[in-house]
Order: structure tokens, then C-alpha cells, then sequence
């Protein structure tokens, strides 16, 4: 049986709004449709779509929050929502969007009452936070308030806050949103060395499809509620046609570069975009522009989520939409 399980997983709000000026009309959202995937332990999975799509809720039942309204699902064999504490003590969630530290509280007496909730005994507890202290670099912010703390420096240390009951899963929801370029490699590398090293396994929610492609050997798209996608991210780049964008940044203004295997898409004063496709890898690419033209830089950025899951289905987001309603 897989690690994480779900059948035909279903949660279905219902709203009221204003219909006139006496009337309430009920609505039903289904935010989470019929949703099937097992995930083995030790897999590290990305969990992707737009913006209401239904990750959020999806996350909220596997943790326990929200009771499914339909369908079937185990994590490590427990019923997330009937036995809500007994899994507790097997996950660990992080929200970037959100603390789970106290916010006046030195990070170290959040850890501290942390241990006590979690009754993490002694020994694993220091074991495990002086490993995070390493690895996240937070040696020297332990006595530091939260709210005295980067949004760089506040994830590190929530994810640390995450791990030190050794869960067996951890849920991440946006854990690089608005960190710098630095601060996203940490937290990426972080989490590659602890799924090596510990076998944790990650389900990860993002809108930056670098965090898919450097972690997750998997990719599931979600859209409407529904799974519109699982597998590798190159077949997703695949079925999209998704092209990524090479940002070059010469010395001075220069006519479009012509490279095989690349489109020139626009300029800017000395500094030109081209597109090439997703699937491919950008190194021929890149050693062919700085053989024959004067760099001063150069980056990658891949397509953002939404352009790719329109792709997928053909036509923009928006037609498809329209042909919905
Ligand atoms: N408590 C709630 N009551 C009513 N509707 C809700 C509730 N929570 C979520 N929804 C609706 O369910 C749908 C899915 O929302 P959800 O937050 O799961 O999406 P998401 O994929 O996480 O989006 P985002 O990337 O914006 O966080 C949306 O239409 C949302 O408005």
C-alpha cells in the first residue's frame, strides 16, 4: 500500500452569498473532484496548478484540518481527520505564507515548546535541532525574536520547527515564496539532503517550477479539483510544448542573436530574451551564445505554471475557461 493514499478524494464547500436583498442562494464549490494518487515513502512529489485550484484544501485533508466529503484516504495507514493528533506526531507542515513560530518568542523557545507539545524526548529533540541548526545556518539567529527575522531567515527556521519530531512526511505549501535567489538555493538544497539522508517523504506546493525541477523527480498538476497531470516535469514540459527563456546580457546593444535551437523572442537595450524548448537542456545553448558573443551574464527562468497548464489543454487559460461556463 502506498505511503499516501487517495480514492476518488472529494471536499465540496458550500457558500452562501447575497441573491437580492433578502435572498441567500447556496452555492457549492467543489474544490478538491475525484482525486486518486498513491505516493511511496521516501518520494519527493511536487503538487502544482493555479491559483484555486484545490492544492491548499487537498494539503488540509492529508494533515487532518478539513474532512474529506468524499472518497478515501490513508497517510502511514491513519485516517488524517479521525485520528488527527495520532498523525500529528508522523507529519510536519510548512506554510511559506504562514509561521507556525511565535512571533515575540526567540526562535529557540519556539523549539523548546515544540519539544514539549510534540513530548520529542530529550535526546532525539537535541539530536535533530542541533542537526537543523547546521544545516539551516541558525546558530545565530536562536535568540533572535521571530518578527526581528527575514523572511529568508523565518522559513529556515520553520522548517526546522517542522522537523524536529523526525515526521515521516512533510507537507511544504510555497516554501520558497518571495525568498531571494540565495535563500531558495538553501532551502532547496536543505531538502534535498533530507530526503537523501532521512528517506522523509515531501509533497511540495509551488508556483516556481525551478523548486519542481531541482527537487521533485514527480509532478502532479491539479486543476478545477481535478488531477490533470502526474508524471515527470520534462513530460509535462512536453505535452505543454513550454518553452524556457535564456536572458542574455551583453556588453553593448548588438543585433538579435541567431543560434540554432533558439527563437529570438525580444531586446532591450543589451540585453536579449530567446526561447528555446523546455525539454531541452540550456548548456549547448549557453556555450554557443558565450563563444560568439561579448557576455556580461546570462540566467534561465522557466515557464511560469499557468502558462504551462494552458498549454496542456491547448488554448489559453482563459478560452478554455470561457468554453466551461
Ligand atoms: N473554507 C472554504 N469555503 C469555501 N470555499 C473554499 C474554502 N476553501 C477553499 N475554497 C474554494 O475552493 C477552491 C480551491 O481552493 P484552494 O485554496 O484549495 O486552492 P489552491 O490551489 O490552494 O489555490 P492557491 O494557489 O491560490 O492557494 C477555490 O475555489 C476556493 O475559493
Amino acid at each position: 500500500m502506498p505511503f499516501i493514499e487517495l480514492e476518488s478524494l472529494e471536499k465540496t464547500f458550500t457558500v452562501r452569498r447575497k441573491a437580492g436583498l433578502f435572498r441567500r442562494e447556496r452555492r457549492e464549490v467543489r474544490a478538491v473532484d475525484g482525486i486518486s494518487f498513491g505516493v511511496e515513502r521516501g518520494e519527493m512529489v511536487g503538487y502544482i496548478g493555479p491559483n484555486g485550484a484545490g492544492k491548499s484544501t487537498t494539503i488540509k485533508m492529508l494533515t487532518g484540518i478539513l474532512t474529506p466529503t468524499g472518497g478515501r484516504l490513508r497517510v502511514a495507514g491513519i485516517d488524517p481527520s479521525r485520528e488527527r493528533t495520532r498523525l500529528a506526531q508522523r507529519i510536519g507542515v510548512v506554510f511559506g505564507q504562514r509561521t507556525t513560530l511565535w512571533w515575540d518568542l526567540p526562535l529557540k523557545d519556539s523549539y523548546r515548546l515544540m519539544h514539549r507539545m510534540y513530548r520529542i524526548p530529550d535526546a532525539r529533540y537535541r539530536e535533530n535541532l542541533d542537526r537543523c541548526v547546521e544545516l539551516l545556518e541558525l546558530g545565530e539567529l536562536l535568540d533572535v525574536p521571530v518578527r526581528q527575522l527575514s523572511l529568508g531567515q523565518r522559513m529556515r527556521g520553520d522548517i526546522a520547527a517542522a522537523l524536529l519530531h523526525d515526521p515521516e512526511v512533510l507537507y511544504l505549501d510555497e516554501p520558497t515564496i518571495g525568498l531571494d535567489v540565495v535563500s531558495k538555493a538553501r532551502v532547496r538544497e536543505f531538502l534535498r539532503a533530507l530526503n537523501t539522508a532521512q528517506g522523509t517523504t515531501v509533497l511540495l506546493t509551488t508556483h516556481d517550477l525551478t523548486d519542481i525541477e531541482q527537487l521533485c523527480s514527480r509532478v502532479m498538476v491539479i486543476d478545477h479539483g481535478r488531477l490533470m497531470y502526474d508524471g515527470e516535469l520534462a513530460g509535462l514540459h512536453a505535452v505543454g510544448e513550454s518553452e524556457r527563456l535564456l536572458v542574455v546580457d551583453l556588453e553593448r546593444e548588438l543585433p538579435p542573436i541567431d543560434v540554432p535551437g533558439a527563437r529570438f523572442v525580444r531586446a532591450e537595450g543589451p540585453r536579449q530574451w530567446l526561447a528555446f524548448p523546455a525539454t531541452s537542456s540550456a548548456a549547448p545553448l549557453v556555450a554557443e551564445v558565450a563563444a560568439n558573443h561579448p557576455l556580461l551574464d546570462l540566467s534561465v527562468r522557466e515557464p511560469d505554471i499557468e502558462t504551462v497548464i494552458a498549454k496542456m489543454y491547448g488554448g489559453t487559460r482563459d478560452e478554455r475557461r470561457e468554453s466551461l461556463m
